[in-house]
């Protein structure tokens, strides 16, 4: 699929509201549940406020949707700094049961709290080895990193793990961080980046010449089919 370009954020994220609707009714139509990992971040912040509205909520399946994180900052739940927090306070009242929501334990540590995520994954997986989300949605940084997998660091590169510890503090808040590694977003059904802002988007654009000085970025190491979704 190519690239969606949108004149403005809201623009983008009424198209991928619309987007993710009717996938999630095809997931659920052909394997009865719907499974959404949700970035953290600001730029998926008007998608999610979409979400909670109509029409959008009346038409998504919630009673067979499930919502997960990508990543997550190692602070507690109703700290300003943690990704959950702003999610939660942006998705308004769903109608969505308390066991559909699947939060990282930031409280616990960066390494704890993956630790906790991969085993919280592996039983609402049923025990399969690898799970397979039908989408995970990915910002991006300026510097190409994606979830909370940053270039150059051992988290990014782990392959035998499900979710990660970033124990660095690392990024913007600089903070230690839980991941999904790359090996989980990879075998997803579907990818989507959310890009906002000329600088990212300028990278982006780098990147489809695939230079070798870009390959080794997480986001150079994502699987396809991957969707991007750009703004301004
Ligand atoms: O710290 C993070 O940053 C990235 C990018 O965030 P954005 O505010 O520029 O959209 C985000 O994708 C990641 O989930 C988050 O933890």
């Amino acid at each position: 699929m190519a690239d969606r370009q949108f004149d403005s954020p809201d623009a983008l994220a009424r198209s991928l509201a619309s987007f993710l609707v009717r996938l999630a009714r095809r997931c659920v139509r052909q394997r009865g549940r719907f499974s959404l990992v949700l970035s953290g971040g600001g730029t998926p912040l008007p998608l999610y406020r979409l979400l909670g509205q109509e029409p959008w909520r009346s038409q998504m399946p919630w009673a067979h949707t499930w919502l997960l994180q990508g990543d997550e900052r190692a602070v507690p739940p109703h700290d300003n700094r943690s990704n959950w927090a702003l999610i939660r306070a942006t998705f308004g009242d769903l109608p969505l049961a308390d066991d559909h929501w699947l939060r990282m334990r930031g409280e616990l540590g960066a390494l704890a709290g993956a630790r906790d995520y991969q085993l919280r994954l592996h039983v609402w997986a049923g025990g399969i080895d690898l799970p397979r989300f039908d989408l995970v949605l990915l910002g991006m940084g300026e510097d190409g990193h994606v979830a909370s997998l940053f270039p150059g660091r051992p988290a990014a590169a782990v392959q035998g793990a499900l979710v990660v510890a970033e124990t660095a503090a690392i990024g913007q808040p600089p903070v230690p961080r839980i991941s999904l590694a790359l090996p989980l977003i990879n075998a997803a059904r579907y990818r989507c980046l959310l890009l906002t802002g000329s600088r990212k988007r300028l990278l982006w654009q780098q990147l489809q010449q695939r230079p070798t000085r870009l390959l080794q970025l997480p986001v150079s190491q994502l699987a396809r089919p991957l969707f991007c979704y750009m703004s301004e």
